[in-house]
């Protein structure tokens, strides 16, 4: 019997990633969440504590998909569900638009009104929030989130783990590196170094 699929999170975002699963034409079985979580998301029911994960998997639950916006907390608990033989699928939204010489890992989410554009690729465990959008030949490291109505020029690239908050704009070719994060509305003209935090219009740097 093909069993329904285990979401890992059962806040705001899960809620989104559950509902894309469905309009998927899935059956989200459990959400499992922390133990402070509520009973049920969005009419799923909801386990708490990260233990659940490997009971599931031993009554034959194998695909998952880890619905949690913190970027190293996905990726984290990524890493724990592959290691115990979860397979993590995807959650895109049918009313995303993605070309067909995009390149998409695992993991990943696509919101609705999403546009991912020719020969960009997507790694695994990035968010493309609702909106957004990723222009020809970007490059979306591995659990990086673009949030939503982010616009990406051609040929930029994004690294692991970053963050550009809702609203931002990149310049084609700009190079974004890894764990940085850009604040909400801000336009980026100029290359942003790993772990920097930039704000503003120019963007500016307020933490290296
Ligand atoms: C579906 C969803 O909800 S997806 C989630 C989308 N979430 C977002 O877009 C959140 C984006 N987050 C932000 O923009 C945050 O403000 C961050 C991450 C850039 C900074 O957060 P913090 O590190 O807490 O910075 P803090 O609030 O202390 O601000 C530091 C300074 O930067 C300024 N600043 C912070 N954010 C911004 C911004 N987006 N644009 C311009 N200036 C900003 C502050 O005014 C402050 O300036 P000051 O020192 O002159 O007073």
């Amino acid at each position: 019997m093909r069993h329904g699929i285990v979401v890992v999170g059962a806040g705001g975002h899960a809620k989104v990633c559950v509902e894309l699963l469905q309009a998927m034409g899935e059956k989200v079985a459990y959400c499992v969440g922390g133990v402070d979580s509520p009973d049920m998301c969005v009419g799923i029911p909801v386990l708490k504590g990260d233990a659940h994960l490997e009971s599931l998997r031993q009554v034959g639950y194998s695909r998952l998909f880890v619905a949690i916006g913190s970027n190293s907390l996905r990726a984290r608990l990524s890493a724990v569900a592959t290691d115990q033989g979860y397979q993590l699928m995807n959650a895109i939204s049918p009313h995303a638009v993605i070309s067909p010489s995009a390149r998409l890992g695992a993991g990943i989410a696509v919101m609705a009104g999403a546009i991912i554009n020719a020969e960009a690729e997507i790694d695994d465990l990035a968010i493309i929030n609702t909106g957004a959008t990723v222009d020809h030949d970007c490059k979306i490291g591995k659990a990086a989130h673009i949030a939503p109505q982010t616009s990406l020029a051609g040929n930029v690239t994004i690294g692991a783990l970053s963050f550009l908050g809702v609203g931002c704009k990149v310049i084609p070719g700009i190079q974004i590196g890894e764990q940085a994060t850009v604040g909400a509305g801000g336009v980026v003209i100029s290359n942003i170094c790993d772990g920097a935090t930039v704000v503003g219009v120019p963007a500016r740097t307020i933490k290296q």
